[in-house]
């Protein structure tokens, strides 16, 4: 199958503020229909980058290509981009209506195929009856749906949306996030979406690009970045983890045999895809769900001692929070079956794993990225 065509990319686009490199130079390729997240903590570098491309921001260095075309240095409105922000931005004096019409009044549709397409957006959002109104005499997640139709009725290649949902309860912002989902699929265009919230990601999105400290730190599928981490920021950003230190013993192709630091035990891992030799630090990540508590003494190679510190139970799972010897804090997650015994505060408990459930993650060294 050929490559899908890429309809936005990023070369070596950078910015920087005195001292503080919001963007190191930095190339993104997104294709025709994706559904892209930018996702990373406060000031990891999102918004510069969807500012950037947006035209709201111009770059130090670096250069922006849409559709083929470089609009590095066009104005907003030649870049054939949406824009929806969180604060949603709908004129408050004009109804819906003309909330939406008002992109193609500005550019000299007829007014008669100005009413059929604003008609087609609003059944798209599912809110056809609030034509007439006014924003004030909407709720907020109906006021996000007016933004994103009045964004789509001019059919722009890429949608950008800078934490759409930021203002809303999270209910409702998860009917929202797959009312998003639903419109990019009817309608297919692209999206270059910014969240600071990892489930609203991997609910989202085709491929996330998640950010730490103005850099892409991994690029990915949803299920690339949960089950192949390639740093321990990964690891922990996305999802629970547990992340044990531990030092290789030998590598047999994909598989790690490792040893466990400053506690005993000793185990094995899938490879990350990174090159690991004998003696290097790693971190052995193992999500929540992927240890379970041992019931009879077999021998099993990937076990650990533990101490419960705390028990709770969050409704279809409980959590066990232990502790191990050198002071690492471990977390599982299992099912709750009709009934559930709570552990006791100081249980001793053997934990065990599946090597294919564990990844082992180079330790990056001081000061130092890993790219
Ligand atoms: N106008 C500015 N002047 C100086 N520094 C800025 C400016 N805008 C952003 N920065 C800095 O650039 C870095 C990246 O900021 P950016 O807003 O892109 O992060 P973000 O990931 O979108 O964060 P948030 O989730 O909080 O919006 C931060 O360190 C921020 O303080």
């Amino acid at each position: 199958m050929s490559e899908p065509s890429k309809l936005l990319q990023t070369n070596q686009l950078g910015k920087q503020y005195d001292t503080v490199i919001a963007l190191a130079p930095t190339d993104l390729a997104v294709s025709e229909a994706e559904f892209l997240t930018l996702l990373g903590p406060s000031g990891s570098g999102k918004t510069t980058l969807l500012s950037l491309i947006a035209g709201l921001l111009q770059p130090d260095e670096g250069s922006i290509h849409i559709g083929g075309v470089d609009v590095t240095h066009k104005p907003p409105y030649e870049r054939d981009i949406g824009v929806v922000f969180q604060n949603y931005a709908l004129f408050p004096h004009m109804t819906v209506a003309e909330n939406i019409a008002f992109p193609l009044k500005m550019r000299k549709i007829s007014a008669r195929e100005i009413k059929q397409s604003v008609m087609r957006v609003l059944e798209l959002v599912e809110l056809p009856h609030v034509a007439h109104r006014f924003p004030r005499e909407l709720s907020g997640g109906q006021q996000q749906r007016i933004a994103l139709a009045r964004c789509m009725v001019y059919r722009p290649s890429i949608i950008l949306m800078d934490e759409p949902l930021g203002a809303l309860d999270k209910k409702l912002r998860n009917q929202m996030q797959l009312e998003i989902k639903r419109i990019h699929r009817e309608l297919g265009t692209t999206i270059l979406y910014v969240t600071h919230d990892q489930e609203e990601a991997m609910t989202m999105s085709d491929r996330i690009c998640l950010m730490n400290g103005g850099k892409i730190e991994q690029l990915g599928t949803p299920i690339e970045l949960y089950f192949c981490p390639q740093t321990a920021f990964v690891a922990d950003f996305i999802g629970e983890s547990n992340l044990l230190p531990a030092r290789v013993k030998h590598v047999e192709g994909e598989t790690v045999h490792f040893t466990l630091d400053g506690m005993p035990g000793s185990g094995i891992a899938k490879s990350n895809g990174k090159p690991l030799s004998p003696g290097n630090h790693i971190e052995v990540m193992i999500r929540p769900q992927h240890l379970q508590v041992s019931v009879n003494d077999d021998l099993n190679h990937n076990r650990i001692e533990a101490t419960l510190t705390d028990f709770v139970v969050t409704g279809a799972t409980s959590k066990s929070y232990l502790s191990v010897p050198g002071g690492t804090q471990l977390v599982i997650a299992e099912l709750t079956q009709g009934h559930c015994s709570p552990r006791r505060h100081g249980e001793k408990l053997t934990l065990t794993w599946n090597a294919a459930d564990a990844v082992a993650i180079p330790q990056e060294p001081h000061g130092i990225k890993i790219k």
